[in-house]
């Protein structure tokens, strides 16, 4: 399993507006990283830093050493990002969306089958697994984009604000899943704005005002 670290980069979108300056942070295997902070504070940002999306302006982005440079190689690295807007093509079926990314990452059809079922059955979405993602709720959506990023078995998961259309009994059926995540070696980051998810997690990083502080490390 892979640790995934930071030390004192600058990210930004643009050359001239810099999101967060001096981040330094480790994810380690086996456990939840945090990262809190208001809308707008960087979370994404810096999840997509992580995912191999964003370049740091300054510094770099290391998995067990290697730098990260763009997304492709992220993927190849063993890095899953469960996205914020969960990143699902519409007109395939829930299914077929997480047996497609489970393919691509080099898994066989059959793996893909099973690993699809093994995914949407904890998320209680074995009944949905044929309908297409256009027709299912948003939560039902917010799901189907969690259980693809489990089914990649990633070494690195990033989970972007991914329990925000979720009622409470989700919300802590997905800490569970999180949980088993780490447990299995993966180093999880989590986003959240929520401080009870951000408590049941094993470390803490808030963002604000351009800016990561450790509130637990
Ligand atoms: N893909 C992107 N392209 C350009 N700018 C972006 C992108 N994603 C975020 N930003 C900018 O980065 C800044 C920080 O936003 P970011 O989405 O990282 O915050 P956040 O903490 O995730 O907020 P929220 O909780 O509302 O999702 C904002 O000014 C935003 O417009």
């Amino acid at each position: 399993m892979k640790t995934l670290s930071i030390a004192d980069a600058d990210l930004a979108w643009d050359a001239d507006l810099t999101v967060l300056r001096g981040v330094t942070v480790e994810a380690r295997p086996g456990q939840i990283l945090a990262v809190t902070g208001t809308s707008g504070a960087g979370k994404t940002t810096l999840l997509s830093a992580m995912a191999g999306l964003l370049t740091p302006a300054r510094g770099e982005v290391l998995v067990d050493g290697e730098r990260l440079t763009n997304r492709d190689q992220a993927v190849k690295l063993g890095v899953v990002l469960i996205p914020q807007d969960n990143g699902l093509a519409a007109i395939l079926t829930a299914a077929e969306n997480i047996s497609v990314a489970v393919i691509a990452t080099g898994g066989t059809a059959a793996e893909a089958r099973r690993r699809t079922a093994e995914a949407l059955e904890p998320l209680g979405l074995s009944g949905q697994a044929n309908q297409l993602i256009e027709e299912l709720s948003g939560g039902q959506q917010q799901r189907t984009a969690i259980a693809r990023g489990l089914a990649l078995q990633g070494d690195i998961l990033l989970a972007d604000e991914i329990t925000s259309e979720l009622d409470a009994a989700n919300r802590q059926r997905v800490m569970e899943l999180l949980r088993a995540e780490a447990a299995r070696g993966a180093a999880v980051v989590f986003a959240t704005h929520d401080p009870e998810a951000a408590a049941a997690c094993d470390r803490e990083l808030h963002l604000g005002d351009g800016e990561a502080i450790w509130v637990r490390n």
